[in-house]
């Protein structure tokens, strides 16, 4: 009797155990396929059961691309994980990322955080912790500082022209992609840790930095929407693990190779001020008004690379990929710089405030970053109250992400020709520009977390734009294979093989 007792119990927890999974999965099932509050907007299938389908798309690399094609095929406002959805709506990016917002950032940019450094401005997800961060950085990222740092942005510019002018001169093959990264690298090292990175000199990614970040990038990016996150990499426990095994962990080193450079300027600063942002993060002060921590320095040093330097050349290749596709912009912008250079008698290269004297030329980088802006993936943010798109209800703390590419090709801010390169848009009526402007969301809208580093971006994609089409000719070696594109959170652009032509201006010709 006894044993057969024991047979039924041990029998039907074989049974009940499964049972019970297989009724919590249809459960769930038919949760998220019938009574979810989002369960009534369109997507696909799979995304409508688990975030499956977004990790695999965004693994796969080609996000800026999917995600266009998306809200072409199933309108503004997409399911793409259960508790996710991906808009393209005029009312919500005014309501999400521009100002007075009163979204915040979700749990996905906690990724971000570097585990050895101070809180990060980037991935600060409290209002008043991000303020104070943002604040104590202000006056290093203010325009009036920039204009001060030109100098240092035209040393290694200068270093770039002279190169090519070597590799042309020689008919040699450049790969722009390469270049533009040496120089925005090189740049925000001038900046940010007092001495570029050494990219242009050498011609070469400096200890692997670039592919070690996109790599980096990459995991973490995609990760952040893993439950754990990195913190699967970056525990105690593997980072020990993988110092026995010898895998070499970029990351440290990496954060090391910063605090020396941070170390070796704390000793120079006292005998000769450099006035870069460096020393501005170097005077940062802690919230009881003593010297912040070096893991504050850290942080920040570490936010003007990752966030500065990839984006920045993103900017500088679309502009060259958009003019290289389109021979009458490519006239028109190099006759107005040519033009400007002539009438005033230029014999030092243009300066950023001069570019601004350009209307064409404004107009071609603000299409070319609309139409491909460096930030593929989407921005999260939690629904800060019950929202309607599309007629549907949005309940408040809904997971809403728009992507600036999808973004930036809403048909219903930018009109039918929407996907087409015309710089002209910008040049319309007052209204109409500051229309464009407010739903443009290549920099993360107007409201507080819009990018802080604009003005570095600009000033450096300005220079280099117009001195590069001053000094250079320049064409793709196979129109049709003109770049390959790998996003990852940012949209990176690879082998953008072209031929370039000196034409003058630079010296010793
Ligand atoms: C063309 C170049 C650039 C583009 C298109 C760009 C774009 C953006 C975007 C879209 C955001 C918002 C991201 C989000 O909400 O998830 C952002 C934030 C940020 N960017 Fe940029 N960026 C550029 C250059 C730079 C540069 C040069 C720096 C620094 C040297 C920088 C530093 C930052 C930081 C620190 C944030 C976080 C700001 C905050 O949360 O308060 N960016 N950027």
């Amino acid at each position: 009797m006894s044993s057969l007792l024991e047979n039924i119990t041990s029998d039907s927890i074989y049974l009940t155990l499964p049972a019970t999974l297989l009724v919590a999965a249809v459960g769930i099932i038919f949760y998220r396929l019938s009574l979810h509050p989002l369960a009534h907007f369109p997507g696909p299938f799979e995304a409508k059961l688990s975030g499956s389908w977004r990790n695999r798309h965004y693994w796969q690399g080609q996000w800026h691309e999917d995600v266009v094609q998306l809200h072409k095929k199933y309108g503004p406002a997409v399911r793409i994980a259960p508790n996710e959805l991906s808009l393209v709506d005029a009312d919500a990016l005014r309501l999400l990322y521009n100002h007075g917002t009163k979204a915040v950032k979700t749990d996905w940019y906690w990724v971000w955080q570097a585990p050895n450094a101070g809180p990060a401005l980037f991935s600060a997800l409290d209002k008043n912790i991000h303020a104070y961060l943002r604040k104590r950085v202000s006056a290093a990222y203010s325009m009036s500082s920039m204009l001060k740092y030109e100098d240092y942005m035209q040393e290694c510019l200068d270093l770039m022209l002279q190169k090519l002018k070597k590799h042309a001169k020689a008919g040699n093959e450049v790969d722009m992609a390469k270049w533009a990264g040496y120089l925005a690298f090189d740049t925000v090292g001038s900046l940010g840790y007092g001495a570029p990175l050494g990219m242009l000199e050498t011609e070469s990614d400096v200890m692997a930095l670039q592919e070690n970040i996109h790599q980096g990038f990459t995991l973490m990016s995609n990760m952040g929407h893993y439950w754990g996150q990195a913190r699967w990499l970056t525990n105690p426990y593997t980072m020990k693990m993988m110092e026995i095994l010898g895998v070499p962990n970029f990351f440290d080193m990496f954060d090391k190779w910063t605090m020396k450079k941070l170390e070796a300027r704390k000793q120079s600063e006292n005998k000769e001020e450099r006035l870069d942002m460096l020393s501005h993060f170097l005077k940062m002060k802690a919230p009881d008004g003593g010297p912040a921590d070096d893991k504050d320095v850290l942080m920040e040093a570490l936010n003007v690379i990752g966030a500065g330097a990839d984006t920045t050349s993103i900017a500088m290749r679309a502009c060259l990929y958009y003019l290289c596709k389109t021979p009458d912009a490519y006239r028109r912008i190099q006759q107005e710089i040519d033009e400007y250079y002539r009438s005033k008698g230029l014999r030092q290269p243009i300066t950023y405030q001069q570019t601004l004297e350009l209307p064409f030329f404004c107009a071609v980088t603000r299409e070319a970053t609309r139409l491909f802006p460096s930030i593929g993936y989407q921005l999260l943010r939690y629904a800060p109250a019950d929202m309607i798109v599309e007629g549907k209800r949005i309940p408040i703390g809904t997971v809403l992400g728009m992507s600036p590419t999808a973004a930036n090709r809403d048909p219903q801010v930018w009109g039918e020709d929407a996907d087409e390169f015309n710089p002209s848009r910008w040049l319309s009526d007052e209204d109409k520009v500051r229309h464009l402007n407010t739903h443009d969301l290549t920099f993360g809208g107007t409201g507080p977390r819009t990018c802080i580093g604009r003005n570095i971006a600009l000033i450096e994609l300005h220079k280099f734009l117009a001195q590069f089409l001053h000094h250079f000719d320049a064409e793709f070696v196979d129109p049709e294979k003109p770049w390959r594109v790998q996003c990852m959170f940012f949209s990176n652009q690879h082998d953008m093989h072209m031929r370039i032509k000196y034409r003058n201006g630079l010296g010793d010709d």
